[in-house]
């Protein structure tokens, strides 16, 4: 059995934090606002899994409401959505991604990336495809106000 899931989600640029996506630390001026560590791209994976396995999202299981998930560590919020996709008897067959964001370039950071999400998902680097957009300085992103990512997952049976 394949089935496909499917993730998105904004966090606001603000100064005062550390810009994480994708697992990595990115140096920039500004970071992502969350309850989390606000990593956009990790979050949307995690998402995505969710959407395949019928499982809802991130908030139904780690509201932003409960203290214990003040500057979590998104990696161990996608490690614990991985075990329940391993638990429902799946694993990846490939996971694409993109990063909206005006600036700050993503593409010397995509490689980074990629190998994490791959070892978060127990899989090779060959299944994970993450890339940038700019939306030509229109819109939220344009205007440097936030920072979206989008993802599509399949998973199969083991
Ligand atoms: N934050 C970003 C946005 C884009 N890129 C790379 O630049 C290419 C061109 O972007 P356009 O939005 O002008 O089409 C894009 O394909 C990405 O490779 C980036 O690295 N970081
Ligand atoms: C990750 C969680 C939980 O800390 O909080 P945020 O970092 O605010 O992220 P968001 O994508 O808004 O929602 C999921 C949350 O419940």
């Amino acid at each position: 059995m394949i089935r496909v899931g499917q993730g998105f989600d904004v966090h606001q640029l603000v100064d005062g934090r550390p810009l994480i996506i994708g697992g990595i630390e990115i140096p920039y001026e500004k970071g992502l606002l969350g309850h989390s560590d606000a990593d956009v791209l990790l979050h949307t994976v995690a998402d995505a899994c969710l959407g395949a396995i019928g499982e809802g999202d991130i908030g139904k299981h780690f509201p932003d409401t409960d203290p214990k998930f003040k500057d979590a560590d998104s990696a161990k919020l996608l490690t614990h959505v991985w075990s329940l996709v391993k638990a429902k008897g799946y694993e990846l067959g490939n996971i694409d991604c993109t990063i909206i964001a005006q600036k700050p370039k993503m593409a010397p950071h995509i490689e980074k990336m990629r190998e994490r999400i791959a070892q978060l998902l127990e899989a090779d680097i060959s299944q994970v495809n993450v890339k940038a957009t700019t939306t030509e300085k229109l819109g939220f992103t344009g205007r440097q106000e936030g920072i979206a990512s989008l993802a599509t997952v399949l998973v199969q049976s083991v």
